[in-house]
């Protein structure tokens, strides 16, 4: 089953707790959290103190998507504060397997993210080692961007390097709506963030709904 991750980024942060209640009852899966630096991306968002009030108010998986640079200087704070999986990017994180079993070593599933312009060949030898692969499908920093569409190709040949003998989610994250998510489904993603495309809409659980069927 696919894991609908609605992306806070596009809610209204002074409606936010009966924004995810909404979306909470429209059967999401996972809540996305973006979390931006100004550094490796032009934008600033949350931070472990954001991840630790949500916690408090839904129980929904918190799928929290590094943005930074230094990962390793956060990933405690937001382990400790209830992520219960964190993504970094492949771009910024030097020691990328050592990041990675860092964020194992809080018992949190772990996942890697790739730029639009990253070869999907780059992510081999970490494949083992991962719980989730996003693919972005526009450029990190903003939200309400224009779908790439090059990123359907790179599903399709991550999914022909996953080891069989292990589960591993690949996320597609950035400009995804009910008009792309039935192909990217069918291309081989596990799980859907989307931001713009549900909060901006007037009936989210349908937006949701769409995004599933
Ligand atoms: O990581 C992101 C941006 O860097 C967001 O998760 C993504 O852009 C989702 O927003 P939208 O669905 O509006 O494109
Ligand atoms: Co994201």
């Amino acid at each position: 089953m696919v894991k609908i991750a609605p992306s806070l980024l596009a809610a209204n942060i002074l409606e936010l707790k009966s924004e995810i209640q909404i979306i909470e009852d429209a059967g999401a899966h996972w809540l996305h959290i973006d979390v931006m630096d100004g550094h490796f991306v032009p934008n600033i968002t949350f931070g472990p103190d954001y991840v630790k009030a949500i916690n408090n108010l839904s129980n929904l998986t918190l799928d929290v998507h590094l943005m930074i640079e230094n990962p390793e200087l956060y990933i405690p704070k937001f382990a400790e504060n209830g992520a219960d999986i964190i993504t970094v990017h492949y771009e910024s994180a030097i020691h990328l397997h050592r990041v990675v079993q860092m964020i194992k070593s809080y018992d949190i599933k772990a996942g890697v993210a790739i730029n639009p312009a990253t070869n999907v060949e780059n992510l081999r030898y970490i494949l083992n080692e991962v719980d989730m692969i996003l693919i972005m499908s526009v450029n990190p920093g903003f939200g309400g961007q224009k779908f790439i569409k090059e990123a359907v190709e790179k599903i399709k040949h991550l999914k022909s390097m996953l080891p069989s003998e292990k589960d591993v989610e690949i996320q597609i994250d950035g400009g995804v709506n009910g008009e792309n998510a039935s192909e990217l489904i069918s291309a081989g993603a596990t799980s859907l963030v989307a931001g713009s495309y549900i909060f901006k809409s007037i009936d989210k659980r349908k937006a949701i709904e769409s995004l599933m069927n």
